[in-house]
């Protein structure tokens, strides 16, 4: 398997410029993301602001964390809401590792997590990585904006934009050992409402396509990936579906890569415009974490649709 064809998500430009509401730009901008999320329900956003040493100083502090002795990485425990803290070494995925940080757009969550991994503290970590995922968190709020004005329910935004809560996470895919495959990470889309992703001079990341083929992201310096996730599709009553991405290793070479992860608290409703013939609703309300939760339980491991098996309406 690989990727057969030289077909590529769509990039859309984030400058400041495209980025004024109301302007033309902005409505013309709107209407490419509302594409490439129906189309690939995933696309690339390049953005030439977005401070470089920013990129280059959140791999820095990526290398220093996982370079921790692993009794300290172990103390990223995993929560009662099911959520995984330190992960390595997994029998689907041995050549993966990551570890996550709740909150990260807010100093006191960066802290928590800085103080519990170098309890005599570490400015430079603490600093870079709350200053990273503030602007992926304006980044994520700016998509979700465009996507609900490009539906014409821009009244539900302010709700769900309060009703965010963020997750950041370091992946580093070590190199692989004799008898191991390319596999960096299986097949499967994230229960997010959206899912931001930057990976670092070495390519992985593979996205499927509507019509199953898989097409490899290129890493590039000034660049996301903005991935649809199960939450955005109940909400969008299927019109834009999770995206299936994994991640395929093929350099020999170890492998760093990060994300800012979005789920919503409390229950998040269909709007009714989203409901008409073509689309009959789909869905119950859902709860974006407690679907999180289910997909790692038994019975969410177990179900071959586990988001229709949690919220789906007539699915059995
Ligand atoms: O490492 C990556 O680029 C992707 C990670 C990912 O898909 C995930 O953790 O859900
Ligand atoms: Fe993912």
């Amino acid at each position: 398997m690989g990727s057969e064809t030289e077909l590529k998500i769509p990039v859309i430009n984030f400058n400041e410029e495209n980025l004024k509401p109301g302007s033309d730009s902005w409505v013309l901008s709107c209407k490419q993301v509302r594409q490439a999320m129906e189309e690939f329900g995933c696309f690339e956003i390049v953005c030439d602001e977005f401070p470089l040493e920013l990129h280059n100083s959140i791999f820095g502090a990526a290398k220093d964390l996982f370079d921790l002795p692993v009794e300290t990485k172990n103390k990223n425990i995993s929560d009662r809401t099911g959520t995984l803290g330190y992960i390595v070494e997994q029998p689907l995925h041995p050549r993966y590792e990551s570890t996550r940080i709740y909150s990260p757009e807010t100093l006191q969550g960066v802290e928590y997590f800085t103080n519990l991994m170098w309890p005599q503290g570490n400015d430079t970590f603490r600093e870079t990585v709350h200053s990273y995922s503030k602007r992926l968190e304006e980044m994520s709020e700016m998509v979700i904006r465009m996507v609900a004005e490009s539906y014409g329910v821009e009244r539900v935004f302010d709700s769900i934009r309060e009703s965010a809560i963020y997750t950041f996470r370091f992946f580093k895919y070590r190199t692989r050992r004799s008898n191991e495959t390319d596999v960096g990470l299986e097949a499967h889309s994230d229960t997010t409402f959206l899912s931001i992703l930057h990976q670092h001079q070495v390519e992985g990341l593979q996205i499927k396509t509507k019509d199953g083929q898989w097409i490899d992201v290129k890493p590039s310096p000034s660049s996301f990936v903005v991935l649809a996730g199960d939450t955005l599709m109940t909400w969008s009553n299927d019109r834009v579906l999770a995206c299936e991405h994994r991640v395929t290793i093929k350099e020999e070479k170890t492998r760093y890569s990060v994300g800012l992860f979005s789920h919503t608290k409390g229950l998040i409703h269909v709007p009714k415009e989203m409901v008409d013939e073509e689309h009959p609703l789909g869905y119950k309300p859902i709860d974006s974490l407690g679907f999180h939760a289910f997909r790692l339980s038994e019975e969410g491991l177990k179900s071959a649709c586990p988001i229709k098996a949690y919220c789906g309406i007539n699915y059995d």
